[in-house]
């Protein structure tokens, strides 16, 4: 039976691309290797053994922190029905989710009456039902291998890209030259970290591309 790492559970309201708005219940899995400089989950990046803590505490986590409990796909769906929580949309996020497998997890999920997303950087390859809504937040020349990145790409649902200067905007066009997305698929660019000049250059790309914006709604309302 898989463990999932987790360093955070709770409901609230999704803040970033297609599904803006929607109330969700978050799953940040533990782990990620990736070291985006811009990183807004550094607590998530590496899973120590003296992290390890158990459920209540992971349930009423005050702050970020690296602490997390290991839970099977069981015990996810147990707390989402004993919490009392309304939301019926699964976000899985990090760290790097698909690190996992989630197969069994979105499985169970799906069984339950929940849809499920996971929020992705495109550098594992993504194990997860054909019915997951899946964002891909490509890290471009970052470790993991174009291969894995291509076979992302082409899964994507949305692909929702940081921005906060123009080479990223460049570095975007020229994956998407050369790793087709779904027809169906929405492009998405991401100011980061609520930078004025990197919202601008998102709005401004976006109405030049005919891309959307994603910007990150609950940094703006004060809500996790
Ligand atoms: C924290 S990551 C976790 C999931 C996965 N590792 C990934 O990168 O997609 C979730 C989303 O937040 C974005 N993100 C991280 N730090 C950000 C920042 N400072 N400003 C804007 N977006 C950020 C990521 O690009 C990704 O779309
Ligand atoms: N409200 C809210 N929406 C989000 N969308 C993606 C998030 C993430 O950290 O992956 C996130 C998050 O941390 N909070
Ligand atoms: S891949 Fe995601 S979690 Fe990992 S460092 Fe980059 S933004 Fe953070
Ligand atoms: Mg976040």
């Amino acid at each position: 039976m898989i463990n999932y790492n987790v360093n955070e559970l709770f409901e609230t309201i999704q803040g970033e691309g297609q599904y803006t708005g929607t109330p969700s219940l978050f799953l940040r899995l533990q782990g990620c290797p990736v070291g985006c400089s811009w990183c807004d989950t550094k607590q998530t990046w590496e899973t120590d053994k003296a992290d390890e803590t158990d459920l209540q505490t992971i349930l009423i986590k005050p702050a970020d922190s690296p602490t997390w409990t290991a839970l099977t796909a069981d015990q996810i769906l147990g707390i989402f029905k004993n919490q009392g929580y309304t939301a019926k949309h699964v976000v899985i996020t990090g760290g790097e989710p698909c690190m996992f497998d989630l197969v069994p997890l979105c499985e169970l999920l799906h069984n339950h009456g929940y849809s499920t997303q996971i929020e992705t950087s495109g550098t594992f390859v993504i194990k997860a039902p054909e019915t997951t809504w899946v964002t891909v937040s490509p890290k471009i020349n970052m470790k993991g291998g174009y291969e894995v990145l291509a076979s992302c790409m082409a899964r994507a649902n949305e692909i929702k890209h940081p921005v906060a200067r123009e080479v990223h905007v460049e570095e975007l066009e020229a994956l998407l030259a050369k790793s087709p997305i779904n027809k169906n698929a929405f492009v998405y660019l991401q100011p980061i970290s609520q930078k004025p000049s990197a919202t601008q250059l998102a709005i401004d790309t976006c109405i030049k591309k005919n891309w959307r914006l994603s910007i990150q709604v609950h940094k703006y309302i004060g809500i996790s």
